[in-house]
């Protein structure tokens, strides 16, 4: 019998296909003790297991590229941590063997971690993953992870480590669906880097049986199980004339009337540009730096290695817009080197630009990075500040770049309620805004980001964001200045165009989404999507907002 589930859609598609599970998510070896003259070679062995795993972590994240290669070698350097490593030695030399000492050692660690705040879920779910691989190779059974299968199927977990989602091979996997995880959870924004239709956020997901035919629409969270011959096929029917509408629109990002939005790209480094070119990207909206500087948790980046980085992303777009954020460290992307280990609340701590002004030598070197490597090129760089909470934010982060030289237009991200508000204000200080609604969604209904359960909150939807973005792209408006999206709610292609009607200037995107978000923008005048903003703003949740933004234009 067909019945329809409702989970949280993160990536456009529809996919049909029978359900397989990924593997055993935690394998706890025996406590067995080993006698004194067995612990050294027992801690050879623990070590090798250590380099196996984290060898074949950065071999994954070669082969990945971009943002997916800086999560994965993160994963690696986890797996070798000194002082990890000296707790699995310690226990194996009081009796335990390697695989149990590894189990123990990155309990500890865990309990650790998970004491030192919610924020750290997403950390605890990479190390989790880490600990597995290594007990597993320990124990000589296969790796947890991503099933065996030649046939295509959809996968269905409780949560997807980056280790998996990043290896998914679309013509395998068509499509998949987890218990937890939120919109923006970074599994999130990666299952649109590779453009697999996926739901997150389904409760009971894990409790479908393997082998039973579900249908996934990625676009509006629903799962079909067991889906009748009708409803296949209709569903099948809407994905193709999806596609085709895809393949026909092409060009810059425009309503029917011809008003322009320009489809910029989110990306984390050069490795995500060509995917941005083949989308029709018409520059960069949001150029995530942080991945460059995950490979080292111990230091920054060199100025000559940023230099080389952003050039690369520089000269793919010689006369586009390249609007690159400078590091975002704290909370769900922690650095060493930058952020405080001891907050109780680090979401709420010294992150984004305040971790900048605190260490100003940071910022500058990757000032004077960003403003060589545009040298002599054509490019229009913009240059923007994350976690901007008022004016004396804004002012700092201003008077950095002018330090700097740089020869680039500045601005703030509104990723803070504080900054909605004062946007006009902020904007006495800096030329333009871009708004991260991820985090801004975040702040505004007090709903971490990494939680499932608190998904409802984090939807964009939700008419009180909308009120902000209205309330941002006003103020930007009334200063004569541009206000864009570059958070995750750009990337729903309806949700755009009541962005595009709520007076924001540009929408940016994982390049995934850039094909249909042009074609649903191409379909409605200005004046329609304006009206679609006002009747999803008169409502009181998000589910009303979309359906008020639908209703009016379909026409209905
Ligand atoms: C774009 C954003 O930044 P990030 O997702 O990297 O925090 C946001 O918060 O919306
Ligand atoms: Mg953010």
């Amino acid at each position: 019998m067909e019945t329809t589930l409702r989970g949280v859609g993160v990536s456009h598609g529809v996919a049909i296909g029978e359900v397989r599970h990924m593997g055993t998510p935690v394998l706890e070896p025996p406590a067995k003790q080993i006698p004194a003259e067995e612990a050294e070679r027992e801690q050879g062995r623990a070590r090798q297991g250590v380099e196996a795993v984290a060898a074949d972590l950065m071999a994954r994240g070669n082969l990945a590229g971009g943002e997916a290669q800086a999560v994965l070698e993160a994963q690696a350097m986890m797996a070798q941590d000194p002082e990890l490593m000296a707790d699995v030695d310690r226990r194996i030399a009081v009796g335990s063997t390697a695989e149990r000492a590894v189990y123990d050692a990155f309990a500890a660690y865990r309990e650790l971690l998970a004491g030192a705040g919610e924020y750290l879920a997403g950390r605890v779910a990479d190390l989790d993953d880490v600990r597995n691989r290594i007990v597993a190779r320990l124990l000589g059974v296969p790796m947890p992870g991503v099933p065996d299968s030649d046939e295509p199927y959809v996968l269905v977990a409780r949560d997807l480590a980056p280790a998996d989602t990043a290896l998914l091979d679309p013509t395998l996997v068509l499509g998949f669906v987890t218990e937890e995880g939120g919109p923006t959870s970074h599994s999130a924004i990666l299952a649109r880097a590779l453009g697999v239709p996926a739901v997150v956020a389904l409760p009971g997901a894990r409790e479908l049986a393997e082998g039973t035919v579900i249908a996934v629409d990625g676009s509006t969270g629903d799962i079909f199980v067991n889906p009748s011959e009708e409803k296949k096929a209709e569903l099948e029917a809407s994905a193709a004339e999806r596609r085709a509408a895809l393949a026909a629109s092409t060009g810059p990002g425009a309503t029917a009337d011809g008003y322009k939005v320009p489809l910029l790209a989110n990306v984390g480094g050069p490795a995500d540009v060509p995917a941005a070119v083949e989308a029709g990207a018409e520059g960069v909206g949001l150029f995530r730096t942080e991945f460059l500087f995950l490979d080292d948790s111990k230091n920054a980046p060199s100025e000559e290695k940023q230099v080389e980085a952003y050039r690369q992303v520089l000269e793919a777009f010689p006369e586009g817009r390249v609007v690159v954020r400078v590091l975002d460290a704290g909370a769900d992307k922690p650095l060493d080197f930058l952020t405080p280990a001891d907050e109780p609340n680090p979401a709420l701590g010294v992150r984004g630009l305040r971790s900048l002004l605190d260490h100003p030598e940071i910022l500058r070197t990757q000032l004077t990075a960003l403003s060589k490597a545009a040298e002599g090129l054509p490019v229009h760089l913009e240059i923007m500040a994350p976690m901007v909470a008022d004016r004396t934010d804004a002012k700092a982060f201003a008077e950095a770049c002018r330090e700097a030289g740089l020869q680039a237009k500045f601005g703030a991200m509104v990723e803070i309620p504080s900054a909605a508000l004062r946007a006009r204000s902020i904007l006495q200080e800096v030329e333009f805004l871009s708004l991260g609604t991820n985090d801004l969604a975040q702040y505004t209904f007090a709903a971490d980001r990494q939680v499932g359960a608190v998904s409802r909150l984090q939807d964009p939807w939700q008419p009180a964001l909308l009120d902000l973005v209205a309330l941002s792209a006003e103020s930007a408006r009334a200063e004569g200045k541009s206000c864009g999206v570059c958070g995750e709610a750009a990337s729903d292609p309806l949700l755009a165009c009541v962005l595009t009607g709520l007076g924001v200037t540009s929408l940016s995107m994982g390049a995934a989404s850039i094909p249909y978000v042009r074609a649903t923008l191409a379909k409605y005048t200005l004046t329609q999507c304006e009206r679609a903003a006002t009747a999803a703003r008169a409502t009181d949740s998000a589910e009303e907002a979309r359906g008020a933004a639908q209703a009016v234009l379909s026409g209905e």
